[in-house]
């Protein structure tokens, strides 16, 4: 019977045995190093776990969360304001295409609408109609007047598609409304020029030539017809139509219209207002990361500023497990206003549904929750031109239509909600804001800010 080759023990095996006997000493000498080594490496993977760990445990997750216009990342500018100052005074040379993007997007609009006005007047046989036809007829006939102004704006309004296609970096939403939409990281695609306009600053990205020509082409034109810019914006029929609400603007827009003059300065450079004013729509999810100190401690601030149209609300929900907390912002002005993405839904009524979504959110259940009833002073404007809030709430009924009503029924209204969705009872911190109210605004931040980093020691045991 033939063996089979593993069981032939060959003569060399008690030599090798011996070999083995023979530098043992050396054997052992390798596993003490070995284990020595191996001990190093495990104490570095616990230390560099722990310094993990303890980056983790500094690190606060906040996310911005409402609806389209609510404020989001005019709040997320105003703690950049505070705490990441240099940040912003950084950026500010490139908010400046945004800015020429916003006033011509304005000019556009008004021209758009007073055409449309005024082929259509003569039509109307409804009382407002009838009494906004009475408030222009007095001025004559103004077509001339307004063909001159339409010709020499051509080429400024002829710009708005292309800033708009630069800006966005070729970024177009489908049914979404024209307009700018940035992601995080948008400011990579516009070239940082100097307040002279002559060079990019150092040390703030790549040019992009694209960006730079149209800026400097916006500029050129918005010089050249400054004048005509102002004379429609202040011509008594576009004031007429604009206090009959027959125009309607973004709620920035008479900011920058205002501002004409200064804005077509050759070397403008945005204010901090310019700033907190511009609109510029966020697609997805932008990671702004800063750091914050309390009691002498340095906590890491992540605040994820969020697009807030319906279409980009599945982008939220990856972000919601380990958020820290949740800012959200619904602006109580708009109880006159119809979303974008559905012209049905009234926009404080898809707030309170949002925030229903929020408070009843299993994945936020241990976030700590702020709510901003924001655009206080729009709500205040509008209240005080006679704006009834019962037209489109019918369930305001004959409350007084005076600010401190409406604002506490607004506010109960989301205490409400809170109250019987929220997953979790926990704490609801409520503020009024006014978000280009700087000084009121930062107090708010700072209150929020130290409440959020509290509420996370708690939580994580750190001191
Ligand atoms: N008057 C007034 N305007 C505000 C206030 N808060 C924000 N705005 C303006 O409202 C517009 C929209 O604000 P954003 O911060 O861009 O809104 P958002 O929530 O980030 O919107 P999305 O990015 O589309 O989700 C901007 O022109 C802001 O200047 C406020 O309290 N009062
Ligand atoms: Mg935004």
């Amino acid at each position: 019977m033939s063996k089979r080759p593993g069981h032939v023990y060959s003569n060399s095996e008690p030599i090798l045995m011996q070999t083995f006997e023979a530098n043992s000493r050396e054997y052992q000498f390798y596993d003490e190093e070995a284990a020595k080594v191996s001990q190093r490496i495990d104490e570095e993977l616990k230390k560099d776990w722990a310094r993990r760990k303890e980056i983790q445990r500094r690190q606060v997750k906040v996310m911005l969360l409402g609806q389209a216009e609510s404020g989001k990342s005019t709040l997320q500018k105003q703690f950049q304001l505070y705490y990441a100052h240099h940040a912003l005074e950084h950026e500010r040379p490139l908010w400046r295409p945004v800015v020429y993007f916003n006033v011509i997007k304005a000019v556009r609009m008004i021209l758009d609408e007073l055409d449309f006005e005024l082929n259509n007047l003569t039509n109307d046989d409804s009382v407002e109609g009838q009494a906004v036809a009475h408030a222009i007829a007095p001025l004559g006939d103004l077509s001339g007047e307004f063909s001159r102004l339409r010709t020499k704006l051509v080429p400024l309004v002829a710009m708005e598609d292309s800033l708009a296609s630069e800006l966005s970096g070729g970024v177009a939403i489908s049914g979404g409304r024209p307009g700018v939409y940035v992601r995080a990281g948008w400011q990579a695609l516009v070239t940082p020029l100097s307040p002279n306009r002559s060079r990019a600053l150092p040390g703030t990205g790549g040019p992009s030539p694209g960006v730079a020509h149209v800026t400097s082409l916006a500029s050129r034109t918005l010089i050249a017809v400054q004048n005509e810019v102002d004379e429609l914006w202040k011509h008594p029929v576009v004031r007429i139509l604009l206090n009959n609400r027959r125009i309607r603007l973004d709620e920035s827009a008479p900011f920058f219209l205002d501002s004409i003059t200064r804005i077509s300065q050759a070397d403008y450079l945005p204010s901090t207002a310019d700033l907190l004013n511009v609109r510029l729509q966020t697609l997805g999810v932008a990671e702004h990361s800063f750091d914050i100190e309390l009691c002498g401690a340095r906590y890491n601030w992540l605040m994820y500023d969020v697009g807030g149209a319906r279409g980009q609300r599945h982008a939220w929900v990856p972000y919601f497990d380990d958020a820290t907390a949740i800012i959200f912002l619904a602006p109580i002005s708009a109880f006159d206003q119809y979303l974008e993405e559905d012209p049905r839904t009234n926009r404080v009524d898809d707030s309170l549904q949002l925030f229903t979504a929020i408070c009843s959110n299993k994945l936020l259940k241990n976030s700590h929750l702020v709510l901003m009833l924001n655009k206080t002073d729009l709500l205040k404007k509008k209240l005080e031109a006679g704006v009834k809030v019962r037209k489109y709430i019918t369930s305001y009924g004959d409350r007084p239509n005076t600010f401190a009503d409406v604002s506490e029924y607004f506010r109960a209204h989301f205490i409400q909600v809170h109250k019987r969705h929220d997953i979790s009872r926990r704490a609801l911190y409520v503020h009024f804001t006014s978000m280009l109210d700087i000084r009121a605004t930062q107090d708010i931040i700072v209150n929020v800010g130290e409440a959020i980093i509290r509420s996370h020691i708690a939580k994580t045991g750190l001191a």
